[in-house]
């Protein structure tokens, strides 16, 4: 590809991935609530005691519900790759439903661009490698995503737990490692503020060294989901 071509291929959903950046990063700013985290490089905010320990325990109880081996679950990843159990949510549930409204407002964004909440349990030597939450679209799931809702905006990511040793999210390209912590709602940008993809957002779920690690992922994407 020449460097014109280059400059001027199409990055899907461009301008929706910079709105939706534009929206989320006034609310947040705008949030007494939320610390962003310092990087030159990534927009990343997180939330302290945004669920209870109550609602913690309960939606922990409800991963064990839905759990199955993350790699036969989504297709998309090699073996070894996601080594969790994860599952998602029925999205007609009541506590679902008021935690996805809580993360919705927290963004400022509407709930239909939402997926469903995902929840995933990690034990001892358990991890997610490195990887991006956007989507390739030059890989076959593409044709299918891109009329699922379109390329995936902002990630919400909540700890329920502390993890007693292993089990941080780890940003390599950054040097940012967040320990889980319970209640915490972990929030990332996957596209720079011009809307194109933004590979310094590659992430891991670091193996857990001991204890469990439970978390609740809900993707965001740039228009009605499912
Ligand atoms: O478990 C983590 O810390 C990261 C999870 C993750 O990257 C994901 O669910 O997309
Ligand atoms: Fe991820």
């Amino acid at each position: 590809m020449t460097e014109s071509t280059t400059k001027t291929a199409k990055v899907p959903d461009q301008d929706a991935l910079a709105r939706v950046g534009k929206t989320v990063r006034e609310r947040l700013d705008a949030d007494p609530k939320a610390y962003k985290i310092p990087s030159e490089k990534a927009e990343i905010y997180a939330i302290g005691e945004f669920l209870t320990s109550n609602e913690c325990r309960k939606l922990a109880g409800m991963i064990d519900q839905v759990a199955r081996p993350s790699s036969l679950y989504e297709g998309t990843y090699k073996d070894g790759y996601r080594t969790s159990y994860s599952g998602n949510f029925d999205s007609s549930d009541p506590t679902v439903k008021m935690i996805s409204r809580r993360i919705d407002d927290a963004l400022g964004l509407p709930g239909k661009i939402g997926e469903t909440m995902q929840g995933q349990r990690y034990l001892p030597g358990q991890e997610f490698k490195n990887h991006h939450d956007y989507f390739f679209p030059s890989e076959e799931y593409w044709k299918q995503e891109r009329k699922n809702g379109g390329q995936r905006s902002w990630t919400a990511m909540m700890y329920l737990n502390n993890v007693p040793a292993g089990g941080a999210t780890a940003f390599p390209t950054l040097g940012i490692q967040i320990a889980p912590k319970a209640g915490v709602l972990l929030l990332w940008n996957n596209a720079k503020p011009d809307g194109s993809p933004n590979v310094n957002t590659l992430h891991a779920g670091t193996p857990v060294e001991s204890g469990a690690k439970y978390v609740i992922t809900r993707w965001y994407r740039t228009r009605k989901w499912g």
